[in-house]
């Protein structure tokens, strides 16, 4: 699972589900669906968010607001009073399971590859260890590793909710794939599949091997092109650039959800989330690229009073610790044990 050592003198150290490298060797430690006839004329006008029966929730009313899963309400009652929410929400990243040009040791970026049979085998296993968090939302990048690795690991959720990815790319495709039960709507959890996601864009090292470019263009700048926070591979985006998107569309778009009571998960890329966290984690430019992710390892962060709280991965044998972290996730597992067990 260790991310390999890239460059001399540089080695990996774990940390809570990421990797922070050190060059000294020192470790641095809804439904707003109406089920009237009108519904199957495909009605539309009242809609907010993806028209598909899913409610994003931003920009609409308290009402419109799909309730987080009433699976964390103490009481029925106190899930139909807005004072009463939670307070607290769930934050899991993921970087995708092993892909068929990691195995390769290419340059990705944006080019879209599957996972490898670890690859699928790493989601599986992630999957486990968020079996007992609540979800409610899933993002992912466009790309097919990211897909791939949120779909595996939640096929081990315990609470047994069926993601389905939400198509916007034009307004059939959004008609097409309406649901027309509320009861199926409340058993599922929407995927919002957005390209701000995905990995950093690799420009013209993209398809290349990471060792040979190594070979051809020198360890120094090959490192640089990988690894500064400002410097981008030729035609490429940075990191800086990369973060740029990436940061903007977690502020935009899944803030005002964590903000809203929803548990959400992202299953995104090395390079798209090291600049979610540099966010999450207050890193400076100088810290971030020392940061290095495993693939398929999830990592939790708790959202309190506004702040990202970093919980580590949660990872047997420490997961009892990190369910301790906060008593609204400890109350989930148990309604789960109570219920399918
Ligand atoms: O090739 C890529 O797209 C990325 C992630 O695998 O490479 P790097 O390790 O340089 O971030």
């Amino acid at each position: 699972m260790a991310s390999a050592a890239i460059g001399r003198g540089i080695r990996t150290v774990h940390c809570h589900g990421y990797t922070k490298r050190s060059r000294d060797h020192k470790d641095l430690g809804c439904v707003t669906f109406r089920p009237s006839r009108k519904c199957f004329k495909m009605e539309t006008e009242s809609s907010v968010g993806f028209g598909n029966g899913f409610e994003t929730g931003i920009g609409a009313s308290a009402s419109q607001t799909p309730a987080a899963d009433p699976f964390l309400s103490p009481s029925k009652n106190d899930s139909t009073d807005p004072q009463k929410k939670s307070k607290e929400t769930a934050l899991i990243l993921i970087r995708h399971g092993e892909s068929l040009w990691n195995e390769k040791n290419l340059f990705t970026g944006c080019v879209d590859v599957p996972l490898t049979k670890k690859g699928v085998e790493e989601a599986i296993e992630a999957g486990k260890r968020i079996s007992s968090i609540p979800i409610d939302m899933i993002y992912t990048s466009a790309l097919i590793r990211a897909q791939m690795t949120a779909m595996l690991a939640m096929s081990q959720h315990r609470r047994k909710k069926v993601p389905i990815v939400l198509h916007d790319e034009s307004e059939q495709a959004k008609q097409w794939s309406r649901i027309f039960s509320e009861d199926t709507m409340k058993q599922s959890i929407p995927v919002i599949t957005a390209w701000q996601l995905n990995e950093r864009m690799y420009g013209e090292l993209q398809g290349l091997n990471k060792q040979e470019t190594a070979e051809r263009y020198g360890k120094e700048l090959v490192h640089e092109w990988r690894r500064s926070y400002d410097i981008p591979p030729p035609n490429g985006e940075s990191l800086e650039m990369c973060a740029e998107r990436a940061v903007a569309y977690f502020k935009d778009q899944i803030e005002p959800q964590l903000l809203s009571g929803k548990n959400v998960m992202i299953a995104a890329h090395g390079n798209s989330l090291r600049s979610i966290i540099m966010y999450l984690d207050k890193l400076t430019s100088q810290e971030v690229i020392s940061l290095e992710l495993s693939t398929g390892v999830p990592m939790l962060y708790i959202f309190k009073n506004g702040k990202f709280i970093r919980r580590g991965s949660p990872a047997a044998p420490s997961e009892v610790g990190v369910y301790a972290y906060t008593k609204t996730l400890a109350k989930y597992r148990q309604r789960l044990d109570e219920m399918f067990e």
